[in-house]
């Protein structure tokens, strides 16, 4: 499952030849100034954010920051107010399926279906992307091995635990070969140990895949060192940059700090 990503070019070391035009990396995601209310709830109130391949940012947001509604948005289930999102050059109001064909989506509720096996739930999502015969069959244990999760292959969802269920739902989002994976609160109910492994294993397919991954959460200390973290309060962006940074910048020595005092230190 070779993810695509588009570098700039590189400079050449020999004599200056007539310069070749310098382009910027398209973004995995370029979002720009999206708004959505729920009636007088003003949920996302001009959210700007490109993110880049091979990163790992986390979206940090108290209850109610929007973190959510961005998803949505993001996946199509709702759509914004004003603004606009690109992936990987596609508007998603234009080309819809461009766009979706390429993010992998795990959401906050669990969605398999907790009577197939693990391989009936792959194949069932392998078909809604049209992938099919011996393909299916290597997209399916390939996607099982990335998370340590080929012996679970015949075993009933509903007898995994919940973090083998989360990597599950993980390496079907990876299936269609997604340049940006979205995740939101991905760890919800896991224990400690297994929000750990989890952050580890996604870490990993971030450096060995160039994969970028969009990790929301209000908990600070699973995303301690993410590349970058965005700070969502009240359906604004407030923050952004590598964790050390945003660290520095708050005055507080831990990240955990830096986020409480952003999101409740901060006048209304
Ligand atoms: N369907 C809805 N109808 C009305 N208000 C909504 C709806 N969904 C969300 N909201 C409101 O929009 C705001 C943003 O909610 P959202 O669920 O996007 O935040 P969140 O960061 O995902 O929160 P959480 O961490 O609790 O899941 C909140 O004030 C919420 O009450």
């Amino acid at each position: 499952m070779p993810i695509a990503a588009e570098r700039p070019a590189r400079e050449s070391a020999g004599p200056k030849l007539p310069s070749p035009v310098m382009t910027a990396p398209v973004p995995v995601i370029a979002i720009d100034g999206l708004t959505k209310s729920y009636g007088k709830v003003r949920a996302l109130d001009g959210v700007s954010l490109s993110l880049e391949p091979g990163r790992f940012t986390a979206l940090l947001g108290p209850n109610g920051a929007g973190k959510s509604t961005l998803f949505q948005i993001l996946t199509g289930l709702f759509v914004a107010d004003s603004g606009s999102v690109r992936v990987l050059g596609a508007d998603l109001a234009a080309d819809p399926t461009a766009a979706l064909a390429r993010l992998g989506i795990v959401f906050q509720q669990p969605s398999l279906d907790l009577d197939l096996t693990v391989e009936q739930n792959l194949a069932y999502h392998a078909g809604l992307h049209g992938i099919g015969g011996r393909r299916r069959r290597d997209a399916i244990e390939e996607a099982l091995a990335l998370f340590g999760q080929s012996e679970t292959r015949r075993q009933r969802v509903r007898t995994l635990s919940g973090g083998n269920r989360r990597k599950i739902e993980m390496a079907r989002a990876l299936m269609s070969a997604p340049a940006l994976l979205l995740l939101d609160e991905p760890t919800q109910g896991l224990d400690p140990a297994s929000r750990r492994d989890l952050v580890l294993h996604v870490s990993r397919l971030v450096r060995e895949r160039d994969l970028g991954v969009l990790w929301a959460t209000h908990i600070v200390s699973e995303v301690e060192a993410a590349d970058r973290v965005v700070v969502l309060h009240r359906g604004r962006v407030i923050e952004d940059g590598a964790p050390a940074d945003v660290v520095a910048r708050s005055g507080a020595s831990t990240l955990e700090g830096a986020f409480l005092a952003l999101t409740q230190g901060r006048a209304a």
